[in-house]
Protein backbone atom coordinates (compact mmCIF):
# COMPACT_ATOMS: atom_id res chain seq x y z
CA UNK A 1 0.00 0.00 0.00
CA UNK A 2 1.18 3.56 -0.83
CA UNK A 3 1.03 6.07 2.07
CA UNK A 4 0.70 9.69 1.13
CA UNK A 5 0.65 12.78 3.12
CA UNK A 6 0.12 15.29 0.19
CA UNK A 7 -2.17 15.31 -2.42
CA UNK A 8 -0.07 16.83 -4.73
CA UNK A 9 2.54 14.08 -4.87
CA UNK A 10 -0.07 11.79 -5.85
CA UNK A 11 0.67 9.94 -8.99
CA UNK A 12 -0.74 6.99 -10.44
CA UNK A 13 -0.83 5.50 -13.55
CA UNK A 14 -4.37 3.53 -13.52
CA UNK A 15 -7.58 4.95 -12.97
CA UNK A 16 -8.96 4.83 -9.50
CA UNK A 17 -11.56 3.79 -6.80
CA UNK A 18 -11.92 6.23 -4.17
CA UNK A 19 -13.93 6.33 -1.03
CA UNK A 20 -13.62 9.84 0.64
CA UNK A 21 -14.00 10.62 4.69
CA UNK A 22 -12.89 11.49 7.79
CA UNK A 23 -12.32 7.45 8.64
CA UNK A 24 -11.36 8.25 12.08
CA UNK A 25 -11.42 4.37 13.78
CA UNK A 26 -12.50 3.00 10.53
CA UNK A 27 -15.58 1.50 11.66
CA UNK A 28 -18.29 -1.15 10.67
CA UNK A 29 -19.70 1.62 8.13
CA UNK A 30 -16.26 2.49 6.99
CA UNK A 31 -15.29 -0.84 6.49
CA UNK A 32 -18.77 -1.53 4.17
CA UNK A 33 -17.26 1.59 1.96
CA UNK A 34 -13.86 -0.06 2.14
CA UNK A 35 -15.12 -3.67 0.62
CA UNK A 36 -17.13 -1.73 -2.10
CA UNK A 37 -13.74 0.15 -3.28
CA UNK A 38 -11.91 -3.26 -3.26
CA UNK A 39 -14.25 -5.19 -5.37
CA UNK A 40 -14.59 -2.37 -7.84
CA UNK A 41 -10.74 -1.73 -8.04
CA UNK A 42 -10.66 -5.71 -9.44
CA UNK A 43 -11.80 -4.10 -12.46
CA UNK A 44 -8.41 -2.90 -13.39
CA UNK A 45 -8.16 0.52 -11.02
CA UNK A 46 -6.72 1.26 -7.68
CA UNK A 47 -7.99 1.21 -4.70
CA UNK A 48 -7.77 4.64 -2.82
CA UNK A 49 -8.80 5.39 0.83
CA UNK A 50 -8.88 9.62 0.85
CA UNK A 51 -8.97 10.66 4.63
CA UNK A 52 -9.48 14.20 6.01
CA UNK A 53 -7.32 14.88 8.85
CA UNK A 54 -8.93 17.19 10.90
CA UNK A 55 -6.81 17.80 13.58
CA UNK A 56 -9.07 16.67 16.26
CA UNK A 57 -8.86 14.05 18.97
CA UNK A 58 -9.76 11.16 17.45
CA UNK A 59 -10.05 7.15 17.67
CA UNK A 60 -6.92 6.15 15.32
CA UNK A 61 -3.75 7.85 15.02
CA UNK A 62 -2.35 8.47 11.52
CA UNK A 63 -0.37 5.60 12.00
CA UNK A 64 -2.99 3.16 13.37
CA UNK A 65 -5.05 4.02 10.34
CA UNK A 66 -2.05 3.28 8.15
CA UNK A 67 -1.25 -0.15 9.84
CA UNK A 68 -5.29 -1.31 9.61
CA UNK A 69 -5.44 -0.66 6.12
CA UNK A 70 -2.37 -2.25 4.94
CA UNK A 71 -2.64 -5.42 3.00
CA UNK A 72 -6.19 -4.24 2.19
CA UNK A 73 -5.96 -0.99 -0.28
CA UNK A 74 -3.76 0.07 -2.70
CA UNK A 75 -3.13 3.99 -1.88
CA UNK A 76 -3.96 5.85 1.56
CA UNK A 77 -4.15 9.88 1.33
CA UNK A 78 -4.06 11.13 4.42
CA UNK A 79 -4.15 14.88 3.83
CA UNK A 80 -4.58 17.32 6.84
CA UNK A 81 -7.63 19.64 6.59
CA UNK A 82 -4.90 23.04 5.75
CA UNK A 83 -6.64 26.06 4.73
CA UNK A 84 -6.06 25.64 1.28
CA UNK A 85 -8.39 22.75 1.06
CA UNK A 86 -11.02 24.02 3.51
CA UNK A 87 -11.41 26.72 0.92
CA UNK A 88 -11.38 24.86 -1.78
CA UNK A 89 -15.22 25.40 -3.74
CA UNK A 90 -16.33 21.33 -3.89
CA UNK A 91 -16.53 21.82 -7.86
CA UNK A 92 -12.69 22.55 -8.27
CA UNK A 93 -12.24 19.70 -5.76
CA UNK A 94 -14.07 17.56 -8.08
CA UNK A 95 -12.25 19.03 -11.26
CA UNK A 96 -8.38 18.93 -9.55
CA UNK A 97 -8.22 16.37 -7.04
CA UNK A 98 -10.78 13.87 -7.91
CA UNK A 99 -10.77 13.97 -12.08
CA UNK A 100 -7.61 15.06 -12.68
CA UNK A 101 -5.01 14.13 -9.69
CA UNK A 102 -6.85 10.61 -9.03
CA UNK A 103 -8.42 9.73 -12.56
CA UNK A 104 -11.28 8.50 -10.90
CA UNK A 105 -13.77 5.79 -12.07
CA UNK A 106 -16.02 5.00 -9.08
CA UNK A 107 -16.48 6.74 -6.25
CA UNK A 108 -18.32 5.08 -3.05
CA UNK A 109 -19.30 7.42 -0.39
CA UNK A 110 -21.89 7.53 2.43
CA UNK A 111 -25.37 9.94 1.57
CA UNK A 112 -24.50 12.36 4.06
CA UNK A 113 -20.84 12.87 3.07
CA UNK A 114 -19.94 16.39 2.20
CA UNK A 115 -17.32 18.65 1.27
CA UNK A 116 -15.46 21.96 -0.17
CA UNK A 117 -15.80 25.05 0.86
CA UNK A 118 -18.76 25.58 3.66
CA UNK A 119 -19.50 22.03 2.80
CA UNK A 120 -21.60 22.75 -0.33
CA UNK A 121 -20.43 19.29 -2.08
CA UNK A 122 -22.56 16.66 -1.71
CA UNK A 123 -23.79 13.49 -3.64
CA UNK A 124 -26.31 15.44 -5.54
CA UNK A 125 -23.00 17.11 -6.67
CA UNK A 126 -21.17 14.32 -7.56
CA UNK A 127 -23.71 12.35 -9.09
CA UNK A 128 -24.44 15.85 -11.51
CA UNK A 129 -20.62 15.11 -12.79
CA UNK A 130 -20.35 11.98 -12.98
CA UNK A 131 -21.47 11.78 -16.75
CA UNK A 132 -19.69 14.42 -17.75
CA UNK A 133 -16.29 13.24 -16.45
CA UNK A 134 -16.87 9.72 -17.18
CA UNK A 135 -16.89 7.96 -13.35
CA UNK A 136 -19.68 6.27 -11.36
CA UNK A 137 -21.04 7.03 -7.67
CA UNK A 138 -21.75 4.93 -5.11
CA UNK A 139 -24.45 6.14 -2.66
CA UNK A 140 -23.78 3.56 0.15
CA UNK A 141 -26.46 3.15 2.80
CA UNK A 142 -25.56 3.69 5.91
CA UNK A 143 -24.30 0.82 8.11
CA UNK A 144 -26.46 0.92 11.23
CA UNK A 145 -26.25 -0.75 14.75
CA UNK A 146 -29.78 -0.95 16.50
CA UNK A 147 -31.12 1.18 14.31
CA UNK A 148 -29.18 3.89 15.15
CA UNK A 149 -26.34 5.17 12.36
CA UNK A 150 -22.50 4.01 13.01
CA UNK A 151 -20.54 7.15 13.53
CA UNK A 152 -17.14 8.08 14.59
CA UNK A 153 -19.01 10.56 17.32
CA UNK A 154 -21.14 7.42 18.54
CA UNK A 155 -18.47 5.27 19.28
CA UNK A 156 -16.91 8.37 20.67
CA UNK A 157 -19.99 8.82 22.97
CA UNK A 158 -20.38 5.47 23.88
CA UNK A 159 -16.42 5.33 24.78
CA UNK A 160 -17.02 8.45 26.81
CA UNK A 161 -19.71 6.33 29.17
CA UNK A 162 -17.44 3.86 29.54
CA UNK A 163 -19.34 1.15 27.27
CA UNK A 164 -16.38 -0.08 25.20
CA UNK A 165 -18.26 -3.36 24.48
CA UNK A 166 -20.62 -1.43 22.69
CA UNK A 167 -17.61 0.67 20.77
CA UNK A 168 -16.01 -2.36 20.06
CA UNK A 169 -19.10 -3.63 18.26
CA UNK A 170 -19.61 -0.74 16.56
CA UNK A 171 -16.07 -0.75 15.53
CA UNK A 172 -15.98 -4.59 14.46
CA UNK A 173 -12.52 -5.06 16.34
CA UNK A 174 -11.61 -3.78 19.64
CA UNK A 175 -10.80 -0.19 20.94
CA UNK A 176 -7.52 0.11 22.46
CA UNK A 177 -4.05 1.93 22.42
CA UNK A 178 0.18 1.52 21.96
CA UNK A 179 3.01 2.97 23.78
CA UNK A 180 6.18 2.71 25.20
CA UNK A 181 5.88 1.09 28.84
CA UNK A 182 7.09 3.86 30.92
CA UNK A 183 8.34 4.01 34.63
CA UNK A 184 6.04 4.51 37.31
CA UNK A 185 7.01 5.02 40.83
CA UNK A 186 7.06 0.84 41.07
CA UNK A 187 4.75 1.16 43.99
CA UNK A 188 2.48 -1.14 42.52
CA UNK A 189 5.47 -3.90 42.58
CA UNK A 190 5.95 -3.17 46.41
CA UNK A 191 1.64 -3.36 47.07
CA UNK A 192 1.51 -6.98 44.31
CA UNK A 193 0.20 -5.99 41.07
CA UNK A 194 3.56 -4.51 39.50
CA UNK A 195 1.91 -2.57 36.14
CA UNK A 196 2.66 -1.61 33.01
CA UNK A 197 2.34 2.70 32.50
CA UNK A 198 1.81 3.64 29.26
CA UNK A 199 0.86 7.30 28.03
CA UNK A 200 -1.75 7.72 25.37
CA UNK A 201 -0.44 9.26 22.12
CA UNK A 202 -1.13 13.43 22.07
CA UNK A 203 -5.18 13.40 20.48
CA UNK A 204 -6.04 10.00 20.92
CA UNK A 205 -8.84 9.17 22.90
CA UNK A 206 -9.26 7.39 26.07
CA UNK A 207 -12.15 5.47 27.16
CA UNK A 208 -13.65 6.77 30.55
CA UNK A 209 -11.70 6.97 33.70
CA UNK A 210 -11.98 3.75 35.59
CA UNK A 211 -10.88 0.29 35.58
CA UNK A 212 -11.29 -1.85 32.52
CA UNK A 213 -10.51 -6.03 31.80
CA UNK A 214 -7.92 -5.83 29.25
CA UNK A 215 -5.77 -7.55 26.86
CA UNK A 216 -1.66 -6.62 26.68
CA UNK A 217 0.75 -7.34 23.43
CA UNK A 218 4.15 -7.40 24.52
CA UNK A 219 7.12 -8.62 22.50
CA UNK A 220 4.18 -10.28 20.31
CA UNK A 221 2.42 -11.95 22.86
CA UNK A 222 -1.12 -11.20 24.34
CA UNK A 223 -1.80 -11.14 28.16
CA UNK A 224 -4.92 -10.87 29.79
CA UNK A 225 -4.98 -8.01 32.60
CA UNK A 226 -6.83 -5.09 34.55
CA UNK A 227 -5.69 -1.91 33.87
CA UNK A 228 -7.00 1.67 34.98
CA UNK A 229 -7.13 4.38 32.31
CA UNK A 230 -6.70 7.64 34.42
CA UNK A 231 -4.83 9.58 36.79
CA UNK A 232 -4.45 7.46 39.65
CA UNK A 233 -5.31 10.50 42.30
CA UNK A 234 -4.99 8.05 45.32
CA UNK A 235 -0.79 8.28 44.83
CA UNK A 236 -0.54 11.27 42.28
CA UNK A 237 -0.94 15.24 41.93
CA UNK A 238 0.52 14.96 38.67
CA UNK A 239 -3.15 14.78 36.47
CA UNK A 240 -0.75 12.71 34.36
CA UNK A 241 -2.91 10.56 31.81
CA UNK A 242 -1.78 6.76 31.97
CA UNK A 243 -2.79 3.17 31.26
CA UNK A 244 -1.81 0.89 33.69
CA UNK A 245 -1.86 -2.47 33.22
CA UNK A 246 -1.26 -5.79 35.46
CA UNK A 247 -0.89 -8.43 33.28
CA UNK A 248 -1.86 -11.93 35.50
CA UNK A 249 0.64 -14.16 33.76
CA UNK A 250 3.39 -11.32 32.88
CA UNK A 251 6.67 -11.59 35.19
CA UNK A 252 9.09 -10.15 33.20
CA UNK A 253 10.37 -6.27 32.76
CA UNK A 254 8.60 -4.45 29.98
CA UNK A 255 10.08 -1.03 30.30
CA UNK A 256 11.20 0.46 27.27
CA UNK A 257 9.03 -2.08 25.00
CA UNK A 258 5.91 -1.43 22.86
CA UNK A 259 2.36 -2.58 24.26
CA UNK A 260 -0.70 -2.71 22.43
CA UNK A 261 -3.79 -2.61 24.89
CA UNK A 262 -7.23 -3.80 24.11
CA UNK A 263 -10.07 -2.68 26.45
CA UNK A 264 -12.80 -5.41 26.96
CA UNK A 265 -15.30 -4.43 29.38
CA UNK A 266 -15.59 -1.75 32.04
CA UNK A 267 -16.06 -2.29 35.80
CA UNK A 268 -16.18 0.51 37.68
CA UNK A 269 -14.73 4.25 37.68
CA UNK A 270 -11.38 5.52 39.04
CA UNK A 271 -11.71 6.57 42.75
CA UNK A 272 -9.66 8.70 45.36
CA UNK A 273 -9.19 6.19 48.02
CA UNK A 274 -8.40 7.62 51.52
CA UNK A 275 -5.22 5.25 51.67
CA UNK A 276 -2.98 3.13 49.54
CA UNK A 277 -4.50 -0.02 52.05
CA UNK A 278 -8.06 0.92 50.85
CA UNK A 279 -6.13 1.17 46.82
CA UNK A 280 -4.63 -2.21 47.36
CA UNK A 281 -8.22 -4.28 48.81
CA UNK A 282 -10.20 -2.75 45.77
CA UNK A 283 -7.57 -3.58 43.23
CA UNK A 284 -7.39 -6.83 44.64
CA UNK A 285 -10.66 -6.95 43.86
CA UNK A 286 -10.09 -5.64 40.61
CA UNK A 287 -7.58 -8.66 39.99
CA UNK A 288 -10.54 -11.14 40.65
CA UNK A 289 -12.70 -9.57 38.72
CA UNK A 290 -10.49 -9.55 35.63
CA UNK A 291 -9.88 -13.01 35.93
CA UNK A 292 -13.70 -14.27 36.12
CA UNK A 293 -13.99 -12.11 33.25
CA UNK A 294 -11.78 -13.96 31.00
CA UNK A 295 -12.40 -17.24 32.55
CA UNK A 296 -16.29 -16.81 31.79
CA UNK A 297 -15.05 -15.76 28.16
CA UNK A 298 -13.46 -18.80 27.89
CA UNK A 299 -16.70 -21.09 28.57
CA UNK A 300 -18.84 -19.16 26.36
CA UNK A 301 -16.64 -19.51 23.31
CA UNK A 302 -16.00 -23.27 24.11
CA UNK A 303 -19.61 -23.94 24.53
CA UNK A 304 -20.39 -21.60 21.28
CA UNK A 305 -17.77 -24.27 20.13
CA UNK A 306 -19.44 -27.25 20.55
CA UNK A 307 -22.99 -25.60 19.43
CA UNK A 308 -21.36 -25.44 15.74
CA UNK A 309 -22.31 -28.33 13.64
CA UNK A 310 -20.15 -30.80 13.11
CA UNK A 311 -18.05 -30.89 9.65
C1 LIG B 1 -6.64 -2.60 38.38
C2 LIG B 1 -6.16 -1.26 38.85
C3 LIG B 1 -7.08 -0.37 39.41
C4 LIG B 1 -6.66 0.88 39.84
N1 LIG B 1 -7.57 1.73 40.37
C5 LIG B 1 -7.17 2.94 40.83
C6 LIG B 1 -8.09 3.85 41.41
O1 LIG B 1 -9.30 3.62 41.45
N2 LIG B 1 -7.63 5.01 41.90
C7 LIG B 1 -6.30 5.34 41.86
O2 LIG B 1 -5.94 6.40 42.35
N3 LIG B 1 -5.40 4.52 41.27
C8 LIG B 1 -5.80 3.35 40.77
N4 LIG B 1 -4.89 2.50 40.18
C9 LIG B 1 -3.53 2.96 39.97
C10 LIG B 1 -2.65 2.65 41.16
O3 LIG B 1 -2.74 3.70 42.07
C11 LIG B 1 -1.21 2.51 40.64
O4 LIG B 1 -1.16 1.46 39.73
C12 LIG B 1 -0.27 2.19 41.77
O5 LIG B 1 -0.24 3.24 42.69
C13 LIG B 1 1.16 1.94 41.21
O6 LIG B 1 1.65 3.10 40.59
P1 LIG B 1 3.12 3.09 39.97
O7 LIG B 1 3.04 2.39 38.64
O8 LIG B 1 3.46 4.55 39.80
O9 LIG B 1 3.99 2.39 40.92
C14 LIG B 1 -5.29 1.25 39.73
C15 LIG B 1 -4.38 0.35 39.15
C16 LIG B 1 -4.80 -0.88 38.72
C17 LIG B 1 -3.81 -1.83 38.10
N1 LIG C 1 -22.44 4.03 9.14
C1 LIG C 1 -21.95 4.26 7.93
N2 LIG C 1 -22.26 3.44 6.90
C2 LIG C 1 -21.78 3.67 5.65
N3 LIG C 1 -20.99 4.70 5.35
C3 LIG C 1 -20.64 5.55 6.34
C4 LIG C 1 -21.10 5.37 7.68
N4 LIG C 1 -20.58 6.36 8.45
C5 LIG C 1 -19.87 7.13 7.62
N5 LIG C 1 -19.91 6.67 6.37
C6 LIG C 1 -19.27 7.23 5.19
O1 LIG C 1 -17.88 7.01 5.34
C7 LIG C 1 -17.15 8.13 4.84
C8 LIG C 1 -16.32 8.67 5.96
O2 LIG C 1 -17.21 9.09 6.98
P1 LIG C 1 -16.73 10.01 8.17
O3 LIG C 1 -15.61 9.33 8.87
O4 LIG C 1 -16.43 11.36 7.64
O5 LIG C 1 -18.09 10.04 9.02
P2 LIG C 1 -18.54 9.50 10.44
O6 LIG C 1 -18.05 8.14 10.76
O7 LIG C 1 -20.04 9.71 10.43
O8 LIG C 1 -17.81 10.49 11.43
P3 LIG C 1 -18.32 11.69 12.36
O9 LIG C 1 -19.18 11.07 13.40
O10 LIG C 1 -17.03 12.25 12.90
O11 LIG C 1 -19.03 12.64 11.46
C9 LIG C 1 -18.20 9.11 4.32
O12 LIG C 1 -18.34 8.90 2.94
C10 LIG C 1 -19.44 8.74 5.08
O13 LIG C 1 -20.62 9.09 4.42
Amino acid sequence: MRYITDIQSYQGKKRTAVTLGKFDGLHRGHQKLIEKIKEYAEKNCESVVFAFDMGRDCLMTNEERRNKLEGQIDCLITCSFTEELRTMEAERFIQEILVKKLQVKYIAVGADFRFGYEKKGDVRMLASFAAEYGYQLEVVEKERYKGRVISSTYIKEALSQGAVELANTLLGYRYGMAGIVEHGRQLGRTLGFPTMNVAPEKGKVLPRFGVYACRIKVEGIWYEGIGNVGVKPTVSDERRLLTEVYAFAYHADAYGKKAEIEFCTFERPETTFSSIEELKKHVEQDIAYGKAFFEEQRVESQEADRQKPAG
